[in-house]
């Protein structure tokens, strides 16, 4: 990001930023707006907010729109202007004058988000794993998209034909599903693969990931085709009214002996930095640019060494990092890179300094 104005989000009322610079730290007292500055950037290469609705409306109270614009790196000789509006007529998001996400592969702004419940990912349901481990396929392989689609709609209409208790009708589905599985695994094995070599390189970091494997469950056994496994299946999935088995069940795992490890916050969060940059070499393998990194508080919950080697493996990458950080004063801390930061010390949604360190 070269360029950051934020204009009537959250408590950031005005605010233009200079971002050019491998490394940006975001300083600030507690709610002084350095969530705020990452979620600008989130709203620009995503067009939605990472806050829940417990965040409560964007808008600055009082105001009756919402405006970030941002001039991002790529080719092109002044960057590309990316720009989100919001306001009681509704949502626009645009890139250089047209609407966003643009066609095909020309997305100049992808971004990685490290907040502050990073952990979930690990800990929570299947399909947040299903989410992002598809959500990183799908930028080396665009096709996964329309394969996704189908397989939501052939689900439906086998739930549909299990609760009425199956028939021709089901075969039909069965067929469907069956192919479009094997279609999805295929891919995502490929790409699991690749990523789970990756993330074994970065692991060799960190003792406490000393034995432990990244796994994937495709979603039925792996000794039977997906057509077996239906087989196999029908009596509890007619019971039930319900597919219980497929693409739509995959998830990974990390094991350690074949049991899930069990993480401390600190470490679920090492290994989720991990996992992320893990994808993003794979990414940087197929020739994708490098994401841009917003790490929000990332210094919370690690110890001195364990930020040390993390930042080790972060601040080395070719891409930028926008770090948000609790400090009184503009003080950097640990997560710089010499003659490559810029530091913008926040207070009450306003900057009140910068520097370049
Ligand atoms: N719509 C809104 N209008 C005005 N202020 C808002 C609005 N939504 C949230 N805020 C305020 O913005 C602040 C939140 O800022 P933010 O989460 O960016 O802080 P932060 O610097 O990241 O803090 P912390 O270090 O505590 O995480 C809070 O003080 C909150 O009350």
């Amino acid at each position: 990001m070269r360029t950051l104005r934020v204009v009537h989000l959250r408590r950031c009322r005005e605010v233009a930023l200079e971002t050019a610079a491998p490394v940006v730290v975001i300083t600030g007292g507690n709610g002084a707006g350095k969530t705020t500055l990452l979620e600008a950037v989130y709203l620009l290469a995503r067009g939605r907010s990472f806050r829940g609705r417990k965040a409560g409306p964007m808008t600055t109270r009082g105001e009756r729109g919402t405006l970030v614009e941002g001039r991002c790196e790529a080719d092109a000789p002044n960057g590309r202007l990316l720009r989100y509006r919001r306001d009681h007529h509704g949502r626009e998001h645009s890139l250089d004058g047209l609407p966003w996400p643009p066609a095909g592969d020309d997305r100049p702004l992808r971004i990685k988000l490290i907040g502050e419940n990073a952990q979930s990912l690990l800990e929570g349901d299947p399909t947040l794993r299903r989410t992002f481990l598809d959500w990183n396929l799908f930028h080396v392989e665009p096709r996964l998209g329309a394969l996704r689609r189908e397989l939501s709609r052939v689900q439906q209409q086998r739930n549909a034909a299990l609760r009425r208790g199956g028939g021709r009708e089901l075969a039909v589905w069965d067929r469907g599903l069956s192919e479009l599985g094997e279609r999805i695994d295929g891919q995502r094995q490929v790409f699991f693969a690749h990523w789970r070599t990756r993330f074994h390189e970065l692991a060799a970091t960190f003792p406490f990931l000393d034995g432990a494997d990244l796994v994937f469950a495709r979603g039925w056994p792996a000794q039977q085709s997906l057509a077996e496994a239906i087989t196999t299946a029908r009596r509890a999935e007619l019971s039930r009214g319900h597919t219980l088995i497929g693409p739509g069940r995959a998830e990974f795992q990390l094991v350690r002996d074949g049991a899930r490890l069990a993480l401390s916050r600190g470490q679920a969060k090492v290994v989720v930095c991990l996992l992320q940059l893990a994808a993003e070499q794979v990414h940087r393998d197929q020739g994708l640019a490098p994401a841009l990194w917003l790490l929000d508080d990332i210094e919370a919950e690690l110890d001195t060494h364990t930020l040390e080697r993390l930042w080790g493996l972060l601040g080395q990458r070719d891409g930028q990092c926008i770090l948000s950080r609790v400090a009184t004063s503009p003080d950097p801390g640990p997560c710089t890179r010499p003659n490559a930061t810029r530091v913008f010390h926040v207070e009450h949604g306003a900057v009140t300094s910068s520097a370049g360190h």
